[in-house]
């Protein structure tokens, strides 16, 4: 049997961000990412700081695990990372234990790689990297897993792309231009991910700036704008 390496599993919270922000949900973070982002807020599940905190988890014993923290208190999963898109069948595995119980699972990823597994996710994010990141997108590896979700998936299957900057925003416009059908989410970059205490106001500020620029453009009618939610009420906190 298989297994995941898990870094971290929290919930239930509430999906802060997205095509499904509000809903409560489970979370599952993978241990590693083929990128590096300047200001990944999760750069602890690849930069080695909590190496020691992997634990490799067959299917069987997450699921374990998620009903040990939260009951039947849960109809959602969304595995995160790091990048979950790096680990193979066993995640497959994984939604299949989900699905006999009714639960549905959620996927956050960036579009650097394909896995067959994301025909059965229900809902399938897909977040590549801006300018900013420091990353460089490989168009023709985004475009492979857009075509294969589109035809082929039952993924309710949505773009998000973090902005930090106006060259991340002319990058967002590309990608929407790219794929006008999938739906967009864009999402302000938060610039301090380590801050403590009450970073709201911050965020909010960020969030106007980018209402601002999604308002004055005709290109982005059918984006949609929103906040990362749980950074909000609960900072940056971590596990929330
Ligand atoms: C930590 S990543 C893990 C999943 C996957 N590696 C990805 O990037 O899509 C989860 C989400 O958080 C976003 N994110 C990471 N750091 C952020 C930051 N400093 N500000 C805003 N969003 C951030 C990512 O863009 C991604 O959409
Ligand atoms: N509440 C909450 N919502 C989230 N949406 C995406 C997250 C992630 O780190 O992938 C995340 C997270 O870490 N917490
Ligand atoms: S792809 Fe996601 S997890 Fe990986 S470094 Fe970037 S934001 Fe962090
Ligand atoms: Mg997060």
């Amino acid at each position: 049997m298989s297994k995941i390496p898990v870094i971290e599993m929290f919930g239930p919270t509430i999906q802060g961000e997205g095509a499904v922000i509000g809903v409560k949900t489970m979370f599952v973070r993978t241990y590693g990412c083929d990128y590096r982002c300047s200001w990944c807020d999760s750069a602890f599940t690849w930069d080695g700081s909590a190496k020691d905190k992997v634990t490799m988890m067959e299917p069987q014993e997450i699921l374990a695990g998620l009903l040990e923290l939260a009951g039947e208190n849960f109809n959602c999963v969304t595995i995160s990372g790091g990048n979950p898109a790096l680990i193979g069948e066993a995640i497959g595995e994984f939604i299949t234990l989900l699905h006999e119980r009714g639960i549905q699972a959620a996927i956050e990823t960036q579009g650097s790689r394909w896995q067959d597994w994301f025909n059965d996710v229900d809902v399938l994010t897909i977040s590549p990297k801006p300018p900013s990141s420091g990353m460089k997108t490989d168009w023709d590896k985004l475009h492979e897993i857009m075509l294969r979700v589109g035809n082929h998936g039952k993924a309710a299957h949505s773009l998000k792309v973090v902005v930090f900057n106006q060259e991340d925003y002319e990058y967002a416009r590309k990608v929407h231009f790219k794929y006008p059908e999938v739906p967009l989410f864009l999402q302000p970059g938060n610039d301090n991910v380590t801050e403590e205490g009450d970073i709201s106001g911050r965020l909010l500020g960020r969030l106007e700036w980018l209402f601002n620029l999604v308002i004055a453009d005709p290109q982005m009618n059918r984006a949609r704008v929103l906040p990362q939610l749980h950074a909000l009420i609960w900072h940056n906190k971590r596990g929330k």
